[in-house]
C-alpha cells in the first residue's frame, strides 16, 4: 500500500466525503452515487462480507461501448466477471464473449452465447481446455480460437480443429495500471510482431485466419498509456495491409476506468476516434475486447467493522472482508474508494487503515486515508468492485467466498459454506 497516506490521496478521499454525488458525468459512477439505504438492506439482509452488482449498470456500460464504437466489434472479456447474470446482461446487450480459459467458454455457452459470439483466447492452453473447446466446437463451429505461439496451432491441427484463428501477436508496447498487467510486451503473450505475418501465412494451410488481436494490458487510464494503446493499434493496422484477407483486427481491451474519487473519466468517444485514426484504412472490421469498462463502477462490496483500533499513526478497522474476497489492493496497491455509510457528515475524520482478518500485512484496503472515523459495526462500501473482485477471490485461511447479489435484490451467488470450502478434500462431502 506504498503512497496510500499521500496528501494527494488524502485529498482525493475528503473530496469524495464532502460531494457525495456523481462528479464526472454520466460515464462516471461515483462510490458516493450508490444509494447508502438500499445498501444498508441488503448488508442486513445477506449479511457480509457481501458483492453487490447493479445489472442496469452493466447494461448502461455496454450501450456507452456501443455507441463509441457502432462499427466495430464489442467484446466482454468475461474474465472481469463470469457471473451468469452479468453474461446475460451483456449478452442481451450484445457483445460478444472474449473468453481466457475453458470454464470461460462453458459459462459463456451456458449463458447463451452462440458460437459465432464466442472468442477463445488461449495462452498456454492446458490439454484439458483445448480438448474441452475443440469437443464444443462440434457443435458451436463458428467459435474462434486466438492463439499465441506456433505450438498451439499445432496442438489444435492434432485434435482435428480447422476451424475459424486469430493470430495474438506481441505488440512490443504495453500500457495499464501497474507492470503486473502490462501483457502488451511481455514475451509470454502473443508471437512476436516480426514473426506475424508469417505465422498468419503458415496458419492459412490448416485454419480459417479471420483475425489478428494484441492487447496492450488493463487499466489504460491517461496519455502515456493511450500514446501506447495508439501506438499498438497502428501497428496491428500495418499487419493487417501486410497479411489482407481478415474479417478483423481485434486491438484487444483494457479501457481503464477512474478509481480515485478526482480521477477523470476516460473520454471513451475520444479514445474510439483515435483508434480509428490509428488503425488507418484496413479492409476488415476493428474489434475491441474490454472487460473492466463493463462491470468495474457495477460492483461494490460490502464489509462490517468489527475491530476498532487507535494507534498513534492511524485508526485501523477490521474489517470481515479480506484480500481473500477483494484481491486488487494487496496484488497491485490498487486504490478503491472506500464510503462509510453509516458515518454522518459531521463524523470527525482523520488516517484510517481499514484492514481485513487474513495473516498477512498486505491484507489492507487502504492505509492512513484520511475517512471518517469508524464505529464498530459500520457498514463500508468498497467502490468499483465489480470487476476482478470476486473473480479473484480466494479460499485463503480457509474463508468461504462472499456472496453476491444484484441491487434488486436477488442472490447472484450463495455464500460459500465451510463444508463448500473443504468439500474436495480426503474426508470431505465430495468423498
Ligand atoms: C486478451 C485480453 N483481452 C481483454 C482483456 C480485458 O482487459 P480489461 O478488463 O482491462 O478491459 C484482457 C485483460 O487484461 C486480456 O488479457
Ligand atoms: N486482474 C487485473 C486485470 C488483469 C486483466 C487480465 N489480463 C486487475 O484487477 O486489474
Amino acid at each position: 500500500m506504498s503512497g496510500d497516506r499521500s496528501a494527494d490521496t488524502a485529498a482525493h478521499a475528503a473530496a469524495h466525503v464532502a460531494s457525495g454525488d456523481d462528479a464526472g458525468g454520466p460515464a462516471v459512477r461515483r462510490l458516493a452515487a450508490w444509494d447508502a439505504g438500499r445498501l444498508s438492506d441488503l448488508a442486513a439482509d445477506h449479511g457480509t462480507p457481501l458483492y453487490v452488482t447493479d445489472l442496469d449498470r452493466v447494461h448502461e456500460n455496454c450501450a456507452r461501448l456501443r455507441a463509441a464504437f457502432p462499427d466495430a466489434e464489442v467484446r466482454y472479456a468475461v474474465k472481469a466477471h463470469t457471473g451468469r447474470a452479468v453474461l446475460e446482461a451483456v449478452r442481451d446487450a450484445g457483445l460478444d464473449a472474449e473468453c481466457a480459459a475453458a470454464g470461460e467458454v462453458r459459462r459463456a455457452l451456458d449463458a447463451g452465447f452462440d458460437g459465432d459470439r464466442l472468442h477463445y483466447t488461449a495462452v498456454n492452453p492446458p490439454a484439458r481446455d483445448l480438448d474441452a473447446v475443440v469437443d464444443w466446437w462440434a457443435d458451436e463451429s463458428d467459435l474462434t480460437v486466438t492463439v499465441g505461439a506456433r505450438d498451439t496451432l499445432d496442438r489444435l491441427a492434432e485434435r482435428g480443429f480447422d476451424g475459424r484463428v486469430c493470430v495474438r501477436v506481441n505488440p512490443g508496447v504495453g500500457a495499464g495500471h501497474h507492470e503486473k498487467v502490462r501483457t502488451g510486451a511481455a514475451a509470454k503473450f502473443g508471437v512476436p510482431y516480426d514473426r506475424a505475418a508469417a505465422v498468419v501465412d503458415d496458419a492459412r494451410d490448416d485454419f480459417d485466419v479471420v483475425g489478428v488481436h494484441a492487447h496492450a494490458g488493463s487499466g489504460i487510464h491517461g496519455e502515456e498509456d493511450l500514446a501506447a494503446h495508439r501506438e499498438l493499434v497502428a501497428r496491428m493496422g500495418e499487419l493487417a495491409r501486410e497479411v489482407g484477407d481478415l474479417e478483423y483486427v481485434d486491438v484487444g481491451g483494457g479501457f481503464g476506468v477512474p478509481y480515485r474519487e478526482g480521477d477523470p473519466a476516460l473520454d471513451l468517444d475520444a479514445v474510439a476516434e483515435a483508434t480509428r485514426e490509428a488503425l488507418g484504412e484496413v479492409d476488415a472490421r476493428l474489434a475491441v475486447e474490454p472487460g473492466r469498462y463493463v462491470v468495474a463502477d457495477a460492483g461494490v462490496l460490502l464489509t462490517e467493522v468489527n475491530t476498532v483500533k487507535p494507534t498513534p499513526d492511524t485508526t485501523v478497522a477490521g474489517v470481515d472482508a479480506g484480500m481473500t474476497d477483494l484481491l486488487r489492493p494487496a496484488m497491485y496497491d490498487a486504490y478503491h474508494a472506500i464510503r462509510d455509510l453509516d458515518a454522518s457528515p459531521d463524523r470527525e475524520t482523520g488516517p484510517v487503515t481499514v484492514a481485513g482478518p487474513i495473516c498477512e500485512t498486505s491484507d489492507m484496503f487502504c492505509d492512513g486515508r484520511e475517512l471518517p472515523i469508524p464505529d464498530r459495526g459500520d457498514l463500508l462500501a468498497i467502490g468499483n468492485a465489480g470487476a476482478y473482485g470476486y473473480e479473484m477471490a480466494s479460499t485463503y485461511n480457509s474463508r468461504p467466498r462472499p456472496a453476491e447479489v444484484s441491487l434488486a435484490g436477488e442472490v447472484l451467488r450463495e455464500r460459500e459454506t465451510l463444508a463448500g470450502v473443504t468439500r474436495l478434500e480426503r474426508g470431505g462431502d465430495a468423498e
